[in-house]
């Protein structure tokens, strides 16, 4: 892992400046259809043909489904290949003539006429030799593999007519191994949700670069999850990703770890940053504490728990590594925040819903200290919103981390039947603040457009308080001098690999001895 030490992390948030690596690179970046569409048209003026691409993009195809079986021989029933009207319905029929000469039993349905077809489709569908059949829905029956290409990034409408009922015979088709090229037909490549009717892929082989809909949900699942996504290399330059400028990626290691705060030798526990952690109220005594414990095994120097007197006693038996401080009235809390070295504080975790932590929080932002804000931080605002707007110049100094609930009871205006990563992406803007919108496709979004989907975490992660350990995870990193959104990825990552390092059954406590683990 690259790294720096605190000491040499930049202070600014103009990506132009620092850019992220994950953006120029394939592995990481995920082209929108459009930007995909870009990149063939980048490939083919740096002199491509984009025949050329095709026939890669379908020979590639076939490979993937000749690995998928030992034999041709071996086949029961044949390898449909199912054609739409575009370039989609072209890789088709390359992959089909190339599987026909390894001896595949090929059977090739289109769905209209070869001389309705144009372009580079039209050319590799002259050039198969084999019987082009129309496409009905009887046609899958009984197939051994159906290999999808009715439609990839140019679907541009939701899918309906005879392509519905095509796809609802593959899906019924439960003993065929379903391969789709590049998108599963009727899957959204940029939001991940279905346009329509939608295929159920087992595989799918996508080119260049994977596309927000392979990771986003349901698109991942409809994909056949991320191990059953293989990504080819059709010829594209890596460097076209330079003028496309794409600013959505996978959060993946490779997006922020030159950021990472690498404790230098001459570290001490007053240059690896202070949290400061609002500790709750009953019922819910126990979630700043999480909070306040994941900040610590993050690396942060020190980390305080502030608390209203009524729980000091508490909180201060239940933990030895956390100073616990006692405050009377919001003025003796934001007293706290005259110590130089304190540096992040987060609020939310058993906070309180209400005026008092309303209060707390704009007393925080007035003073410019960075800030993550969690569950009752956030629900404190539901209707007022606007009063967390920051600039987005400079540092960002807010991070927003809600879940499903409390971001519709927040941004009303931005709802998340549009797409998870429309609405991260729109509510980061106008508040001028990285929103983190939790769920099993976490999106991590920057006001500039910058977003990250998260992809690693296993389904337990789901369990009471987890939530309250990324906020203190999010400050951890925060504290150390990591930028608010890198640091927030970074957070996410890791607190899904200290979930798959826990184990089914896992707790949220469990997860505090772990990320020390598995922090870099
Ligand atoms: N352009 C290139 O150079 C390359 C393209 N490739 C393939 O080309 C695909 C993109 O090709 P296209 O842009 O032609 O798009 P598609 O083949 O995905 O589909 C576009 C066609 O479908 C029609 N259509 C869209 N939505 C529909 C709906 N709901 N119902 C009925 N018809 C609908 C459109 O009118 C158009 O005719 C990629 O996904 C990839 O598979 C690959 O061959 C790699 C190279
Ligand atoms: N289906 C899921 N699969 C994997 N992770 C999930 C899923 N649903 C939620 N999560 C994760 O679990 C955590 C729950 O956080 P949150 O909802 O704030 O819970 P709490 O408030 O109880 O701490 C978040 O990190 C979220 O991304
Ligand atoms: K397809």
């Amino acid at each position: 892992m690259v790294g720096t030490n605190t000491q040499t992390i930049a202070k600014s948030n103009d990506w132009t400046v620092y850019p992220s690596p994950g953006f120029y690179n394939s592995d990481c970046v995920l082209l929108r259809p459009e930007e995909s569409i870009k990149a063939d048209a980048l490939a083919v003026e740096a002199g491509i043909s984009s025949v050329q691409l095709m026939e890669t993009a379908g020979k590639s195809v076939a490979t993937v489904v000749a690995q998928a079986v030992s034999a041709p021989s071996d086949l029961a029933g044949p390898v449909c290949v199912l054609c739409g009207p575009g370039n989609n319905g072209g890789d088709g029929f390359v992959a089909a003539r190339y599987l026909e000469d390894w001896g595949f039993p090929v059977k090739l349905y289109l769905v209209g006429k070869v001389s309705d077809l144009s372009g580079d489709a039209h050319y590799m569908a002259e050039r198969f030799e084999g019987t082009v059949n129309q496409a009905t829905p009887d046609c899958v029956k009984g197939a051994s593999i159906i290999l999808d290409a009715l439609f990839g990034a140019g679907l541009s409408r939701p899918v309906s007519g005879i392509y519905a009922d095509l796809i609802e015979a593959v899906n019924h088709e439960e003993d065929a191994l379903t391969i789709a090229i590049d998108l599963p037909s009727g899957l959204d490549g940029a939001t991940g949700q279905a346009l329509g009717s939608c295929v159920k892929a087992d595989v799918t082989v996508t080119f260049f670069t994977r596309k927000p809909g392979h990771v986003l949900l349901p698109g991942r699942f409809l994909s056949g999850g991320s191990d059953h996504i293989h990504v080819m290399d059709i010829g594209i330059p890596t460097k076209t990703l330079t003028d496309i400028q794409a600013k959505t990626g996978e959060n993946i290691p490779l997006a922020w770890q030159h950021l990472y705060p690498i404790t230098s030798p001459f570290a001490h526990k007053y240059n690896k940053g202070h949290v400061l952690v609002l500790g709750g109220r009953e019922p819910t005594l126990g979630a700043s504490r999480l909070t306040s414990m994941a900040a610590l095994r993050s690396g942060a120097g020190l980390v305080s728990l502030a608390c209203p007197s009524e729980s000091y006693s508490v909180q201060a038996t239940a933990l030895t590594d956390i100073m616990v401080r006692r405050f009377d009235s919001n003025f003796g809390f934001l007293g706290f925040l005259d110590d130089p070295r304190l540096n992040v504080v987060t609020i939310g975790p058993g906070a309180g819903v209400g005026e008092k932590t309303n209060e707390l929080v704009l007393g925080v932002l007035k003073r410019d200290i960075p800030c993550v804000l969690d569950a009752d931080g956030l629900l404190s605002f539901v209707g007022r919103s606007k009063k967390l707007k920051r600039k987005s110049k400079g540092d960002l100094k807010l991070v927003l981390t809600p879940h499903e609930g409390e971001f519709t009871r927040l941004f009303p205006e931005y709802p998340l039947s549009e797409g998870r990563l429309m609405a991260a992406r729109s509510a980061a803007a106008d508040m001028g603040a990285v929103v983190v919108l939790k769920g099993a496709d976490t999106i991590i979004a920057h006001p500039d457009g910058r977003a990250y989907i998260n992809s690693n975490a296993p389904t337990w992660l789901s369990v009471a308080g987890t939530g309250d350990v990324l906020a203190g995870m999010i400050a951890g990193l925060m504290a150390q001098g990591m930028p608010a959104f890198e640091a927030s990825s970074a957070a996410v990552y890791f607190h899904s690999e200290s979930a798959m390092t826990a184990g089914k059954g896992m707790i949220a406590s469990d997860l505090l001895p772990i990320i020390a683990r598995v922090l870099p």
